[in-house]
């Protein structure tokens, strides 16, 4: 499959600046797209609009030719966000955070790393890094076909991060599911993307 973004233009309102001018990127499903660009320059907001949770004011998103909306009530282009716990509802069990997935294999679960004991508690009741796990597994459901990772591993130790992106590459691979990725970390890009675009030059 190939996601792309077609002359993308985008701003937060009227009095925002321009945060996307024109902007242009496709990407493929064997792909991992590291994407690089300073602090507040606009990756996040580029992410959410590749998965729909904004919309450009003009130029399109495409997944195959087809507009986001053609795939029905579950978006094939899913976002793992920076903070875990901005992406959780706090009154959900965890088991029930995986629910809100499509349909999240068990050993996919278990091979993330996710406790049996973690599925009942709330949020609050789980370390930064282990809501991380269930984030990811949460966009991993069954149609994903792309997956953003957005700062995804900042707040892991070195050794929880290696885990994730170990998980991360082989279960992609596996499925045949492209990724882009966003990371400050310029080590991090070189070790998992296929391809680096640096915004500023596009
Ligand atoms: N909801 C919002 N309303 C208004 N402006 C916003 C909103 N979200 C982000 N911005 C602004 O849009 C610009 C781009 O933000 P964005 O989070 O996309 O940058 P970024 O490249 O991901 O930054 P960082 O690397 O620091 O995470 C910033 O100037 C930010 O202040």
């Amino acid at each position: 499959m190939i996601l792309e973004a077609r002359n993308i233009s985008f701003r937060y309102g009227e009095k925002s600046r321009e945060i996307l001018k024109d902007f242009s990127l496709k990407a493929e499903s064997t792909e991992r797209v590291g994407l690089v660009a300073p602090s507040g320059f606009g990756k996040t907001t580029l992410c959410k609009i590749l998965s729909g949770y904004e919309k450009p004011d003009s130029g399109q998103v495409l997944l195959d030719g087809k507009p986001l909306d053609f795939y029905g009530s579950y978006c094939p282009v899913q976002l793992i966000w920076q903070h875990p716990e901005q992406a959780i509802n706090p009154r959900l069990r965890m088991k029930s955070v995986l629910e809100e997935g499509d349909n999240v294999s068990p050993d996919l679960i278990k091979r993330l790393g996710i406790e049996a004991d973690w599925m009942n508690r709330f949020p609050a009741e789980l370390s930064g890094g282990e809501m991380q796990r269930f984030c990811i597994a949460r966009a991993l459901g069954q149609r994903t076909q792309f997956l953003l990772a957005d700062e995804i591993s900042t707040m892991l130790d070195l050794i929880t991060q290696s885990q994730i992106w170990h998980f991360l590459m082989d279960e992609t691979e596996k499925r045949k599911i492209g990724m882009i990725v966003v990371s400050h970390s310029p080590e991090l890009l070189e070790k998992v993307c296929t391809r680096i675009v640096d915004l500023q030059k596009e």
